[in-house]
């Protein structure tokens, strides 16, 4: 069955859509930008928006019950490829962090995020057994 995922801990959509799809073996999330949940503020810092829009997955992750071991796939949209090296190091520190093996990835240059941000991300996990 189809189930929304709803949580306080990631930004609200800015659009016609959901923060994240439940379906029992699978769970997607939207788009992350770099948005504070707790105050709408975006940092500055291509660093901090990296650490912000995969902590905004996270939250969504989590609200399934899920852990950051369980995404299989991301993908994240950057804006300027000079930021790559950064936004590696930060996603790396990343999943070391929470001990999860890597999951598979692309990674594209885009021309405009919503906000104006430098990258979002997007991510699909898998639960229990077909991990
Ligand atoms: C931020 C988004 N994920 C969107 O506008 O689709």
């Amino acid at each position: 069955m189809k189930k929304m995922i709803e949580t306080t801990r990631a930004p609200g959509a800015i659009g016609p859509y959901v923060q994240g799809i439940d379906l029992g073996k699978m769970i997607f999330t939207s788009g992350q930008i770099p948005v504070n949940p707790q105050n709408g503020e975006i940092p500055a810092d291509v660093a901090d928006q990296a650490r912000m829009s995969l902590e905004n997955v996270k939250a969504i992750i989590t609200a399934a019950g899920l852990e950051v071991g369980s995404i299989v796939k991301t993908t994240v949209f950057i804006t300027d490829l000079n930021d790559f090296a950064t936004i590696n190091q930060v996603y790396q520190q990343f999943f070391d962090d929470h001990h999860a093996t890597y999951p598979t990835r692309s990674c594209v240059q885009v021309a405009r995020l919503p906000k104006d941000v430098k990258l979002e991300i997007e991510a699909i996990a898998v639960r229990g057994d077909s991990l």
